[in-house]
């Protein structure tokens, strides 16, 4: 890889200076692993090694990054477009953004403000303004180092308000006065001065887009720009893709196991952490593959389909037939044709009992739920649902239902279904299914047959799993808990790493490997086999020539030595898209909707070999770096890591 790197050099580049340190490096690594020096030699060593790392940083970066890293130079500042002010109403996802600045909307929540941070990016924010780094070109990388929910994958979620909360950072005149209490008085007048300056116009962000099925520690987000204010970003963008993130992967993951065939309804909002846990929680729901919510503010905003049923509390607030006063309902089409409606279901519900193949089922039924079911019914005979485990399912519940559904059949209506809150759900629904199929062979009702169940009670990927192995006869899951708060795993670990500064790479040294970052600005590509499946991802510096469709390329683990791979992709994607580029004229990728979002999720999960989304026991998937990059990230790591001394 030495030689290659040298080979690569471009000629004109090769002055006295560097061509040492191409000579020296590969033993300069060695020296620097094994030799146990005393301190004296230790900091001359040292200070060779600063020169050394520093000269081949510059190789490195020539023969990655060519022409040098590209500074946003543009210093006009974005249009005044206070969030707040423009308010939430009519903030819907799927506003079709053209990239220009000042028409993309303010976040979501309107909490989401440059104060929604932590402390310490604001005393960081200081110390740089006083060291006078706050233009100091800067390059982090936003990733997660593990996938969640002990899988193999991750959906990347939370984009779009990185972009929104991006677009219009600024910082008013009452966030600068708040921050002036909590920061110590002797912090001098002219930081808050340039507080009121900073925005993002001379930041670039590329990403991965929304929706797609990501993998550790490729950075699903590279945000670069002026030092102060990239940093600035970091607390607020975390919060708005880890439970992001997170809960569009859980909802993947119940799609997964659910089948493609079944409605999924989110009925998280009781149990989410809260109202921006409930709003979020419903989208990413959505995109990560739900049909529905029953979270209608979630409908408002951002248009996903809006589904409900009834409680037990509209049950047992009926207690008798006789609460029902307006008992008559006119048929679909006959206007002429009017009925008592109650009378209806109970002449079916006795029919109903004098069908010997139903007489198993039937006996007497609860009639406080019949009246709750009659009248709901009255209320929506387009679209009559019916809670029936108040009392008992089979006994009362279903058969009650099923005169309601009669009844209102009779009339020109279709009943739309039942739902199961307790129980077997796997024995109820096989159970109730049998009745159904019996009622429309009895009743010559067509379609009866197929009529909805829908399940809930506490629901998750276990119980959806085990109901598919006992087989069932649910068609639709209504999901809360689980789903929204993310019970298997609470939180995902992204983090957001400096990666670049003033072009010189960067590196996080840990004691856990898997904490050490990817240095320097890189580019990601996925690459496909022959069977259309993704094989790797793949890291490379940023001016590194790309890899390409039918061209071998050796695939690297960034750390372990031993686990690589040449790889000839028969398709390479390109992983980023640059979403946000302040004023750098730097052509941006329109907002998707969320439907689009949606449509990429779906299509992404689909291209996944089975065997890393599978639940139990998944491949891993592979992340690789180029030979080229390892070499570097290596060469970097043992130049910034103490030599320790052993006595
Ligand atoms: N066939 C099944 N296989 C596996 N899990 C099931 C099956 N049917 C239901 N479950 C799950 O078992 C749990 C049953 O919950 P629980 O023990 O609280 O009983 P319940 O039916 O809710 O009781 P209650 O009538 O008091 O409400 C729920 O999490 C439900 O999703
Ligand atoms: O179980 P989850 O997955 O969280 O799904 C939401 C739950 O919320 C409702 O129960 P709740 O007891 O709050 O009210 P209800 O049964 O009276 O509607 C509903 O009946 C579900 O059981
Ligand atoms: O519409 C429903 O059935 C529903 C909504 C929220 C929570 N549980 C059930
Ligand atoms: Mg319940």
């Amino acid at each position: 890889m030495q030689r290659q790197l040298r080979k690569h050099r471009p000629k004109n580049d090769g002055d006295a200076e560097e061509t040492k340190c191409d000579e020296e490096t590969a033993d300069g690594i060695v020296v620097f692993a094994s030799i146990i020096i005393d301190w004296r030699e230790r900091e001359r060593i040292s200070n060779l090694s600063k020169k050394r790392v520093c000269d081949r940083r510059k190789c490195f970066m020539m023969e990655t990054s060519g022409n040098g890293t590209p500074r946003v130079n543009s210093s006009s500042k974005m249009a005044e477009n206070d969030h707040r002010n423009l308010g939430i109403l009519g903030s819907k996802v799927g506003v079709e953004a053209d990239g220009a600045r000042d028409r993309i909307p303010p976040t979501t929540n309107p909490l989401v403000t440059p104060l929604l941070t932590d402390m310490y990016q604001i005393t960081m924010a200081y110390a740089y303004w006083k060291a006078g780094k706050q233009n100091d070109f800067a390059v982090f990388d936003l990733l997660h180092r593990k996938n969640p929910f002990g899988g193999e994958y991750t959906v990347f979620a939370g984009l779009e308000e990185c972009i929104r909360f991006a677009a219009n950072f600024h910082f008013s005149e009452s966030d600068i006065e708040y921050l002036r209490t909590i920061l110590p008085p002797q912090c001098e007048e002219g930081f808050f001065d340039y507080l009121q300056t900073v925005d993002c116009s001379e930041v670039v962000i590329n990403a991965i887009p929304e929706g797609s099925v990501c993998f550790p520690r490729v950075p699903l987000m590279r945000i670069e720009g002026p030092l102060l204010v990239v940093q600035l970003l970091e607390t607020t963008f975390l919060t708005l893709v880890n439970y992001a993130s997170l809960v569009t992967t859980n909802a993947a993951r119940h799609r997964r196991v659910a089948g493609n065939d079944k409605i999924l309804l989110e009925f998280g909002l009781r149990r989410a952490q809260g109202p921006d846990g409930g709003i979020s929680g419903s989208k990413y729901c959505y995109l990560g593959g739900f049909n529905a919510t029953s979270n209608i503010d979630a409908g408002r905003r951002f248009g996903i389909p809006v589904r409900g049923t009834h409680s037990h509390a509209f049950v047992s607030s009926f207690m008798s037939i006789d609460e029902i006063t307006k008992r008559s309902l006119q048929h679909s089409t006959k206007p002429n044709l009017t009925q008592d409606f109650v009378d209806l279901t109970m002449q079916f519900l006795n029919r109903m009992k004098q069908k010997e193949s139903l007489a198993y089922y039937f006996g007497e039924t609860n009639h406080s739920e019949l009246a709750a079911f009659t009248s709901y019914a009255l209320a929506f005979p387009t679209a009559f649902t019916a809670l029936v485990d108040t009392y008992d399912v089979l006994k009362s519940g279903v058969p009650n239902f099923c005169a309601v559904a009669l009844a209102l059949n009779e009339l020109g209506y279709k009943a739309v279904g039942i739902r199961l809150d307790s129980g077997d759900l796997s024995y109820f629904s096989i159970e109730t299914r049998k009745i159904f199929k019996l009622i429309e062979e009895e009743f010559q009702v067509q379609g009866f047959g197929n009529t909805v169940i829908t399940a809930s009670n506490d629901i998750n990927e276990e119980t959806l799993d085990a109901l598919n192995k006992q087989g069932h006869e649910i068609d639709a899951f209504g999901i809360g808990t689980h789903l929204i708060t993310c019970y298997r795993q609470p939180a995902l670990g992204c983090v957001y790493k400096l990666v670049e500064v003033n072009g010189q790479p960067r590196i996080k040294l840990s004691e856990d490997v898997t904490k050490v970052t990817i240095p320097c600005k890189k580019l990601c590509y996925r690459l496909y086999g022959k069977e259309g499946y993704a094989l790797v991802d793949l890291m490379i510096g940023e001016n590194e020539p790309p890899p390409k469709a039918g061209e071998r390329i050796l695939c690297r683990h960034p750390f372990s030595e031993s686990k690589r791979a040449y790889v000839i992709p028969q398709r390479v994607d390109p992983l980023y898209k640059c979403y946000w580029s302040g004023n750098s004229g730097v052509p941006t990728e329109p907002l998707p909707t969320l439907v689009r979002q949606r449509e990429h999720c779906q299509k992404e999960l689909a291209a996944q070999r089975p065997d890393h989304m599978r639940g139990l026991n998944p491949t891993p998937y592979k992340v690789s770096v180029s030979g080229k990059l390892y070499d570097f990230i290596h060469f970097l790591w043992l130049s910034e890591a103490p030599v320790g001394e052993l006595h």
